[in-house]
């Protein structure tokens, strides 16, 4: 049955017509094949709810928390109906440029936020910037209503010297663009699934997981080089900055974008592998496709596990997390489901992702083998250059490990004004997240303020509950109501949660997607009647994992781990043997029908020897 993707309704023949006159199906209409209440999860996202089996598939329009601020094709204006101040200047104002060490975490927790953001968001409007739409800092072409560069003043702390004055930006690509909707208020585009259903592992592109697979073993498709092993190559992938003959890694059906993607994407279709050799070693009568769907199963459980309970948890803290009902002290099933409410990812959990742009640190801490370090490497430099990566996984996999940015109103120089080395010159990564916000039609951050936290701010010194004094004085000092402050630059120079170390209203942000996920999904890896669900032995293997276990498990040249893999070395986080890291216990799969299939076949041997 066809499907529109933007209603999620089926589509009437009229439609149809009109989408294939205008050339709109493919991102408009969705076929999808009859559900079954008991098939696996589909990674394409259709038939998870089975009232309404195209909500939250692939390219199924975001949600919003709040309503846009606007309903045209403009950015967020001030009250006073002026322009906002520029997006550059803001950022300059909040965030100073320097190296800085967060006292805590690793690179991990940055990274693995990104890696997560691959699953539900996508990159469409980087690529569009970087190989369509490329004229935006062109003079005569600036102001082209797909554009929206972000304007360097004359006298610019760091491009005064040089002839910089324009920093590329194009404007959302909404569904509007694709012509899915007439819709008077702009929707953005998301060609991700509305789940956290691993997509960045099983369903890239939308090309279905047949792409993928080996049909054998349940195994993924990975090819090996000099002794490890990696997604395959492939003639459609795009690395603009793999240099030399010798880097030619780059993953035809996966992300080959940034550091932290990579690592992660190579972690866990590795890890999807070893799961199936795992499930063989317990149930050897299973066929490819059961242990394909199981171990990316396992994969997704494990995945969302280290979210939600590991990650979520050393930012948000764990009373905020029990207390909000997050987590729960028992540790079993849970199941909030409600078949009335679709899946869906909110525009807001999307953005505000952006945030942890403050915690990127630009150099990889460079290590050898034996874990000796060699050097600092600005870690931007390997984007979009998967060959260098690959040749040097034993360092970047250490490299994770040490310090990220801290939290401390600064921002990592590269991240600030080199944000895509090799394929611009010149990019302000923050300044850009403000941009966006504003076309998306995000709304203030004293509204978020209002909306989660029940206060009704006004005045400046209203604030003084969520900023400091002297930040309130900065912000005044470029804004001109306290109601215009953009929700990143105010999540900027928030105070962190008590218990915590993000801003609070960051967290709710958060914590509100866990809860629209875990009703909205029907194959949420905690429910205990969800088709294929794990047992209760089972899902106590799932609550072991770990983000040190994976890197255990798959990681380069790895023996040994900081106990708790988001923090940093130190006293009391101190790097200790593989062997000490809980594991999973397979045998918690181990199939009785199996089992006694084998020990007839091996009955029936020993009879005949
Ligand atoms: C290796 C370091 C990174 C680089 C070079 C990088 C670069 C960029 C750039 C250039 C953009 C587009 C900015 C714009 O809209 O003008 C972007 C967007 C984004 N980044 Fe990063 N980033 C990095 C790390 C991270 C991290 C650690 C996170 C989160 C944990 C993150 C989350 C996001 C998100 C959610 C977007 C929005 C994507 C979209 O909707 O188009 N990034 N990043």
């Amino acid at each position: 049955v066809n499907y529109d993707v933007y209603t999620g309704e089926t589509a009437p023949k009229c439609l149809m017509k009109f989408y294939e006159k205008n050339n709109f199906t493919d991102n408009c209409v969705v076929d999808v094949k009859p559900c079954d209440p008991n098939e696996w999860r589909r990674v394409d996202g259709t038939c998870n709810n089975l009232k309404h089996p195209a909500s939250g598939t692939y390219l199924a329009p975001l949600a919003r928390i709040m309503p846009a601020s606007f309903d045209g094709q403009e950015p967020r204006k001030a009250l006073s109906g002026n322009p906002l101040p520029p997006e550059r200047i803001v950022r300059i104002n909040l965030l100073g440029e320097a190296v800085s060490s967060h006292p805590i975490f690793n690179h991990n927790v940055p990274s693995f936020g990104i890696y997560k953001f691959t699953d539900i968001g996508s990159v469409h409007d980087i690529e569009n910037m970087l190989l369509t739409t490329t004229w935006c800092c062109e003079k005569e072409r600036m102001n082209d209503k797909a554009c929206t560069p972000n304007i360097v003043a004359d006298d610019d702390p760091v491009f005064r010297y040089s002839g910089i004055r324009c920093l590329n930006s194009t404007k959302p690509l909404t569904y509007q663009d694709f012509g899915c909707t007439r819709d008077a208020v702009p929707s953005i585009i998301k060609k991700a699934t509305a789940t956290f259903d691993e997509s960045q592992i099983y369903n890239l592109h939308n090309k279905g997981d047949k792409v993928i697979r080996t049909f054998e073993n349940g195994k993924l498709a990975v090819e090996e080089e000099d002794g490890k092993w990696f997604p395959p190559n492939g003639p459609t992938a795009f690395c603009p900055n793999n240099q030399g003959p010798e880097e030619t890694r780059c993953f035809e059906n996966y992300a080959n974008t940034l550091l932290p993607v990579t690592l992660y994407v190579i972690w866990f279709v590795r890890h999807h592998n070893y799961i199936c050799d795992k499930l063989k070693e317990v149930n050897p009568c299973w066929d490819d496709d059961r242990l394909f769907y199981t171990a990316r199963d396992i994969n997704n459980a494990m995945s969302n596990q280290i979210y939600f309970r590991e990650w979520y948890e050393t930012l948000i803290g764990r009373q905020n997390l029990l207390k909000a009902g997050v987590i729960t002290k028992d540790n079993g099933f849970r199941d909030l489901y409600d078949e009335n409410h679709d899946p869906e990812m909110t525009t807001e959990f999307t953005h505000v992702i952006r945030w942890f742009h403050l915690m990127q640190e630009s150099n990889a801490k460079m290590y050898d083998k034996k874990g000796n370090y060699l050097y600092d490497y600005p870690l931007l430099n390997t984007t979009f250059r998967m060959g260098f990566i690959a040749k040097n996984m034993e360092s970047f996999t250490k490299s994770t490990w040490s310090p990220c940015h801290d939290f401390d109103n600064t921002v990592s120089f590269d991240v600030a004004n080199r944000g895509l080395p090799g394929v611009q010159e010149a990019l302000d990564i923050p300044a850009g997240d403000l941009n966006k916000a504003r076309h998306f039609g995000l709304r203030s951050y004293t509204d978020y303020i209002e909306h989660f936290e029940g206060s009704k701010i006004t005045k400046w010194e209203e604030l003084e509950q969520f900023v400091t004094k002297a930040n309130i004085e900065k912000l005044a000092h470029i804004f001109e109501d306290v109601r215009d402050v953009d929700l990143m630059a105010g999540l900027w120079v928030s105070k962190s949660i008590k218990g915590g170390y993000i801003p609070e209203l960051l967290a709710d942000i958060l914590i509100d997607q866990w809860y629209r996920s875990v009703k909205s999904d029907r194959h949420w890896y905690e429910r205990d009647n969800r088709p294929h669900a794990f047992t209760k032995r089972q899902l106590e293997q799932i609550r072991k994992v770990s983000v040190s276990l994976l890197i255990c498990t798959v990681g380069d040249g790895v023996d040994e781990v900081p106990k708790k893999g988001f923090l940093r070395v130190s006293k009391k986080n101190p790097l200790v043997p593989c062997s000490k890291i809980q594991k999973i216990d397979f045998r918690a799969w181990a199939d009785d029908k199996c089992q006694a299939k084998s020990k007839k076949r091996n009955g029936w041997r020993n009879k005949k020897n």
